[in-house]
């Protein structure tokens, strides 16, 4: 038990554990015994030995697909820290809910998700407005947008655990409902400065490194942003990760890690977007560090500071495709890559049952 945490918390963190090394191995030479040339899936390979580990078998079947979008408003938004108004986040709440012709919701995530058969599910981890009864939308807020990471704690350390907890839940409800891939995916106007604030200090990197253009700010606003993370910074020298997490948190940031950690004990795949995403991640292998096992990059995000996420997780990218959006947009395209890879290892044959000769 670790001190300080709520038993629930404590126990969602100590359940879970690494991925099926076992299962791995009969993975790794089922591979070699599949009708192609070795290595000529490429990255698929590697990325079914680890679907293997995750499933515990070298046959991994994994289903359902899942987007979960939590959203969440940030004090540091006053500062100017986003090209765009806080007034945005509500209001992508409601396009990720809207009937359309197409289907509920009308933001990328909404049919990029429906391109690839993913279901999405809409929390609301602390919007700063009143939001409209609806049967999709999870309710999870504590308090209406967090306080000024640049002036103090942005959440306190009792909804910080609130919102794991919350987004733990979410994550069981998706896998109840049939997901075995899980995407967390955010929304939150000012979100990519308290990514950058936390991945500064859990790599120990300058925010000048770090720190990106979100929505696309200019170079005066960049510089704005980076002196507020470097005041932020500057005003707690927080180190343990849930701490690190309160300090300069993010709602959603917190919901996330919560998806993460809960997916990972009831070894399901986490499929990791962008930058926002990679910040609950860093948090989340603090914490456990086999939570990595269960980690999967979709593709390398436009933000500044992503790579160093990605490098530091030991995760390589599937795709570069200069997203730089969020929602868990990167994570859903990434998804059929990792279906797909599964299916080789489960359904290919081998050169001895469909009796292709072997290579000399
Ligand atoms: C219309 C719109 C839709 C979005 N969907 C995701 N984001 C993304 O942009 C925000 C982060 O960038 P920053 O830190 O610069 O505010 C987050 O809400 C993120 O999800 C959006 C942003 C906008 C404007
Ligand atoms: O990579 C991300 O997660 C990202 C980038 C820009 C804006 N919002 C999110």
């Amino acid at each position: 038990m670790t001190a300080d945490l709520p038993a629930d918390l404590d126990a969602l963190i100590q359940a879970v554990h690494p991925a099926d090394q076992a299962a791995m191995g009969r993975a790794r030479a089922r591979q070699a015994q599949l009708t192609k040339p070795p290595g000529a899936l490429g990255e698929l390979e590697a990325l079914s030995i680890r679907l293997a580990g995750v499933f515990g078998t070298e046959r991994p079947h994994p289903r359902g697909v899942a987007v979960l979008v939590a959203a969440g408003d940030h004090g540091v938004a006053a500062q100017g820290v986003s090209a765009y108004p806080p007034e945005v986040t509500p209001a992508m709440v409601a396009n990720f809910l809207a009937d359309t012709p197409h289907g509920p919701g009308g933001a990328a995530v909404n049919a990029l998700a429906r391109s690839v058969g993913a279901r999405v599910y809409v929390m609301d981890a602390g919007v700063n407005a009143e939001l409209p009864v609806h049967p999709a939308l999870h309710r999870a807020a504590r308090r209406q947008g967090t306080r000024d990471l640049s002036r103090e704690a942005a959440m306190t350390p009792q909804e910080t655990a609130a919102l794991v907890l919350a987004g733990a839940a979410l994550a069981r409800r998706a896998i109840e409902d049939g997901a075995d891939l899980l995407v967390p995916g955010e929304m939150g106007i000012g979100n990519t400065t308290p990514a950058a604030a936390l991945t500064a200090r859990l790599l120990e990197l300058d925010p000048q490194a770090v720190t990106g253009r979100g929505t696309g700010v200019d170079d005066e606003r960049l510089a704005h942003k980076v002196a507020v993370i470097r005041t932020a910074l500057a005003r707690s020298d927080a180190a343990d990760p849930l701490t690190v997490l309160a300090e300069f948190g993010g709602y959603e940031i917190a919901a996330m890690l919560g998806m993460m950690l809960q997916a990972a004990a009831l070894r399901r795949a986490v499929v990791l977007d962008g930058f926002v995403e990679g910040s609950a991640a860093l948090i989340g292998v603090a914490l456990a560090p086999a939570l990595r096992d269960f980690l999967f990059a979709a593709g390398q995000c436009a933000e500044a500071g992503h790579g160093a996420q990605l490098a530091h997780l030991g995760l390589k990218p599937l795709f570069s495709l200069g997203l730089r959006l969020g929602e868990g947009t990167g994570g859903v395209l990434a998804a059929p890559l990792l279906l797909g890879a599964a299916a080789t290892l489960r359904e290919m044959r081998t050169f001895e049952e469909a009796a292709v000769p072997a290579g000399a």
